[in-house]
């Protein structure tokens, strides 16, 4: 039975009951509060000390001083020894008592703020101006740029550099010159949207490379989504036309066996080579050559682009950046990540690291995120000054000098409504319109071309549609027979549209760096811009935060009269109908064709069974 008995520990306050306890707990709260409040009065106080008190304070200080004046001068005739006078030193030092923490006292002070430290090299860039408009770089002036790129700008209607394009490009070039054990400072830019950033890199490549015959990659450009790689590969192509240089696009959108066959070849002599020099892909499929490619070498690498580096940042697609990293590795270093000691060994026994160079219009300043990408001695380009008074600048953007953006409020019911009087009522063209899914995008587009009845061209523009028919749909827009593009957020970076003039956002966007990027299909190049975001009442105050988030002053409000609703209303109703009706009869015939699909099948599959009994 005793294996059974419990020896409870008893608390020696047993008798104590608990009504008792709890008042002696709320007894010691109070004389804390107390406490503390006797020390916020007195840390009061001790700051309204009377002129009186600071002159008998200044004349105590002043007799003192004189004492050991005359103490140090009757030491120094006596010749006392060094020690001595030391101690005493050390006593003129010694803190008066009030100085001094005294253990088990409650002090009651506010922490300093500790202030934010960023590295030299981000808290100091290279301001980038951003005005397009009084441009100061000729083209044929600059004596730094081959005569080839020169006659190529000038034909492509280039007469000027945009400010990043003067800045940024003669000091890649100028890495590149340094002798041999010297390696080049990495470079981050952060300009706004449609400010050049494209040839900023585009250009100091080419004129890199335009002598190096070897058979190897020398310049790798990797970008989030594929209408951005087609777009660089094009602006490459156009560039290299008058140069031996071969530029190779890789993308999902070509089977991988053909651009195998299009970047390497073996030889007997030499085994395997490459048959490119610039390679334009996005992060996915380097990974897939990476891995299955024979001959896909990147040991030899000059120069590493990373275009939209923030989003390739957030959205590291199959690890690509550790992939990479691990092909080139240098002997025991790697290329990011840990960024190699800068001493003599390193420098004279290793092959200098790709050049990396980093582009976005919301580049992060984080030095944290910035880490991953190993960057040696990197130099910041930034069209956003840093203001050490403003905590909340790390996360500054600019946009564009041209842009005039705007907010509008109404109901979810009026927001059809708006977007009519905009685009019908206002006559707005080259219209892109964003939504927060490509669901909403095809009902809205439907919708209007009902509504508008011929007086209105609207197109979808999603990643959904193929290659060929996107490409088709921007030709149209362009050449006006489209004027309104109506597309969800994946096609809201870097995509250059040619004369876009109106942004509307139907959805609000969810982030600062998204709101960035959308706005920033207009108003580029220098030309002249309008940004309007579409707002719920309910949706103000976050979007006020946001645009607040990214330094940005607050947004003028478009005001609309209650009568515009009132004289659309009837119109919306029978659009609306029709366009339910249209739905409708697509998902209809969607399902029928899914069910065909399916039959198909069926019968094929009992077909093949059919024959295999039949030859048993
Ligand atoms: N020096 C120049 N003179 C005239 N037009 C230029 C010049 N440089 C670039 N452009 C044009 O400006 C447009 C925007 O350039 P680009 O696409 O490089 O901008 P970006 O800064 O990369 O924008 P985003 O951040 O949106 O990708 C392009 O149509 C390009 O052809």
């Amino acid at each position: 039975m005793d294996l059974f008995v419990i020896n409870r520990y008893r608390d020696t306050n047993e008798d104590i009951d608990w009504v008792d306890r709890e008042s002696k707990n709320l007894e010691r709260l109070k004389q804390r509060i107390e406490e503390r409040r006797k020390a916020h009065v007195d840390h009061k106080q001790s700051n309204f000390i009377t002129l009186k008190e600071i002159k008998t304070i200044n004349e105590e200080k002043k007799t003192h001083e004189n004492d050991l004046k005359n103490i140090d001068e009757s030491h120094e005739q006596e010749g006392v020894s060094e020690n001595a006078t030391k101690s005493l030193n050390i006593n003129k030092k010694q803190k008066p008592l009030n100085e001094f923490k005294v253990l088990g006292v409650n002090e009651f002070e506010k922490k300093i703020k500790v202030q934010r430290v960023l590295p030299y090299w981000l808290s100091h860039p290279h301001i980038v101006s951003t005005n397009l408009q009084n441009l100061s770089c000729p083209v044929d002036k600059q004596d730094w740029l081959h005569s080839t790129l020169k006659s190529t700008l000038l034909s492509e209607g280039v007469s000027h550099l945009f400010p990043v394009q003067e800045q940024v490009i003669p000091f890649i070039l100028k890495q590149h010159e340094q002798p041999s054990p010297l390696w080049p400072h990495d470079v981050c830019v952060s300009a706004p949207t449609g400010s050049g950033k494209t040839l900023s890199f585009v250009l100091p490549i080419i004129q890199i490379l335009i002598n190096d015959i070897g058979n190897y990659i020398k310049a790798l450009i990797v970008l989030p989504v594929q209408e951005l790689a087609i777009q660089v590969a094009k602006v490459f192509k156009k560039y290299c036309l008058k140069t031996r240089l071969k530029v190779a696009l890789l993308t999902g959108s070509t089977p991988l066996q053909q651009e195998q066959q299009q970047i390497v070849r073996y030889t007997e002599s030499a085994g395997w080579v490459s048959e490119v020099d610039i390679i334009v892909c996005t992060a996915g499929r380097l990974v897939e050559h990476i891995q299955n490619t024979p001959g896909f070498s990147l040991k030899c690498l000059k120069i590493l682009v990373i275009d939209e580096a923030d989003r390739i940042m957030d959205h590291i697609q199959n690890d690509w950046l550790y992939h990479l990293e691990r092909h080139i590795k240098l002997e025991n270093e790697l290329i990011s990540g840990k960024v190699p000691s800068l001493n003599w060994n390193n420098v004279t026994g290793h092959k200098a690291p790709p050049h990396k160079l980093l582009f976005s219009a919301t580049l992060s300043q984080d030095p944290e995120k910035l880490e991953q990408w190993g960057l040696f001695q990197p130099k910041l380009f930034s069209a956003a000054p840093v203001d050490f008074e403003d905590e909340n600048d790390i996360r500054k953007y600019t946009t564009p000098a041209e842009l005039t953006e705007q907010f509008v409020t109404c109901t979810a019911e009026n927001k059809p409504l708006i977007l009519y009087h905009f685009l019908v009522e206002q006559k707005w063209d080259k219209v892109l319109c964003f939504t927060n899914a490509a669901q909403i995008a095809h009902r809205l587009t439907v919708l209007l071309n009902i509504w508008g009845n011929g007086s209105l061209k609207v197109a979808e523009l999603s990643a959904a549609l193929d290659r060929s028919t996107r490409e088709n749909v921007l030709k149209k827009f362009t050449q006006s027979e489209i004027n309104v593009l109506i597309g969800t957020d994946a096609l809201a970076r870097g995509i250059d549209i040619t004369d876009c003039t109106y942004v509307i956002s139907y959805d609000p966007p969810r982030n600062i760096k998204t709101y960035i990027h959308r706005v920033g299909r207009t108003g580029r190049a220098g030309r002249k811009g309008h940004a309007i975001t579409i707002l719920l009442p309910n949706q103000m105050n976050i979007f006020m935060d946001l645009i607040k988030s990214g330094g940005k002053p607050e947004l003028p409000q478009i005001e609309i009269s209650p009568e515009i609703f009132d004289n659309l209303s009837d119109s919306y109703h029978h659009a609306i109908k029709q366009t339910k009706d249209q739905i409708y009869n697509e998902n209809n015939s969607k399902i029928q064709k899914s069910i065909e699909l399916k039959r198909g099948f069926k019968s094929k599959a009992q077909k093949r069974k059919y024959d295999g009994t039949k030859n048993k």
